[in-house]
């Protein structure tokens, strides 16, 4: 393991999510590597942002090699070889992902041009600010010198919470739950497919054997979560959000373990008869730092619909934003 911290930038790092995730980040989350925290945040939120890097300072993490702060992306991204955009203006009640489209677009076109111009020659790129897919989109697009490969949207939260679901159904601890799939766009028309997925050892959809509660309970919970927290708590996941995107850092940097597969945001080949060049959420290995997506699965007729739904909507926002200009 290399002793050199890698650079890891956060935008948005006094909002929310941030308030999480950079202390899971600097006490380990992606491994024992020692960081270097990169901070971007808008001018008004710099004090804020100032304050929460007094706390990291006093929670003295031996692994935290450095902290930098700053509103320019140019500066901020300099050498970085993980960029987490976080930052964005998030959802609020009765608002939908297509609302965000043009008010989050902006902020995607600058960070990908500044990352396309400054970052490290490995970087990598996870989006979590929403819509987190097509953000992804404007940024990859925004940013022709890096490689398409490296940008992933944030599924992973979707992921987690499905296995949740299917642990607390049957009783069964989450590492016994193996080989669950999102695939689509982290919205309401996700779909979470659990008819590959395994838990211990024996298919998920026999073991469950009931395809009512399916449908009507696991994937609306599992697609509405997010709408369903910020009825609940007034605001958007956030710790959950934070943990989310720390795991999916980890997985794609110190790979997947043999016998599962993760949920990632990847940008389409075509597989599974996904649009090409839209970013959409596919079940993926990873090793070295490099994600390839499982191939090979028996997609029927209910899967088939429910994935052609998701991505037309993908496919819909790739349009606005084609209109818009942004990419
Ligand atoms: N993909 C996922 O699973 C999830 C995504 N989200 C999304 O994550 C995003 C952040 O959520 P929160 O932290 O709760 O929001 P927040 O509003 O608490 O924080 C967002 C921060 O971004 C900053 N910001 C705005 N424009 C910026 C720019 N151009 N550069 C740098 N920073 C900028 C704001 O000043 C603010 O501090 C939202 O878009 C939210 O919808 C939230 C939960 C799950
Ligand atoms: O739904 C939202 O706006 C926040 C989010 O992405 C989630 O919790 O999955």
């Amino acid at each position: 393991m290399s002793s050199t911290p890698l650079k890891v930038a956060v935008t948005g790092a006094a909002g929310q999510i941030g308030y999480s995730l950079l202390f899971r980040l600097a006490s380990g989350a992606l491994g024992d590597r020692p960081i270097e925290l990169r901070l971007l945040e808008i001018e008004p939120a710099l004090k804020a942002l100032e304050g929460v890097v007094m706390e990291l300072d006093d929670c003295a993490f031996p692994g935290l090699a450095g902290v930098k702060i700053g509103s320019d992306p140019n500066e901020i991204f300099d050498g970085v070889n993980l960029a987490l955009l976080v930052g964005a203006r998030p959802r609020g009640p009765g608002m939908e992902r297509g609302d965000l489209l043009s008010a989050n677009g902006a902020i995607f076109t600058a960070q990908g041009k500044a990352l396309n111009a400054v970052a490290a020659d490995d970087v990598r790129i996870g989006v979590t600010g929403n819509p987190a897919n097509t953000n992804a989109l404007i940024a990859m697009t925004n940013a022709p010198d890096i490689p398409r490969e490296r940008f992933s949207a944030l599924t992973r939260l979707d992921h987690n919470r499905a296995i949740s679901q299917l642990a607390a159904k049957t009783g069964t601890p989450v590492t016994e739950i193996k080989k669950m799939t999102i695939w689509g766009n982290h919205s309401a028309t996700q779909y979470p497919d659990l008819f590959h997925a395994e838990i211990a050892g024996k298919n998920a959809a026999e073991v469950i054997n009931d395809q009512a509660w399916v449908e009507d309970y696991f994937i609306p919970t599992v697609a509405k979560r997010g709408a369903a927290i910020i009825d609940a708590r007034g605001a958007s996941s956030a710790a959950s959000a934070a943990s989310a995107t720390c795991n999916a850092a980890r997985d794609w940097l110190n790979g997947t373990p043999a016998d599962d597969w993760v949920s990632m945001a990847v940008v389409s080949d075509g597989s599974y008869g996904v649009p090409e060049g839209l970013i959409s959420s596919f079940p993926v290995t990873t090793s070295n730092g490099d994600w390839s997506i499982v191939q090979g699965l028996e997609i029927d007729d209910f899967s088939r619909a429910k994935i052609d739904a998701s991505t037309a909507e993908l496919a819909e926002e790739r349009q606005a934003v084609t209109e818009l200009g942004l990419i």
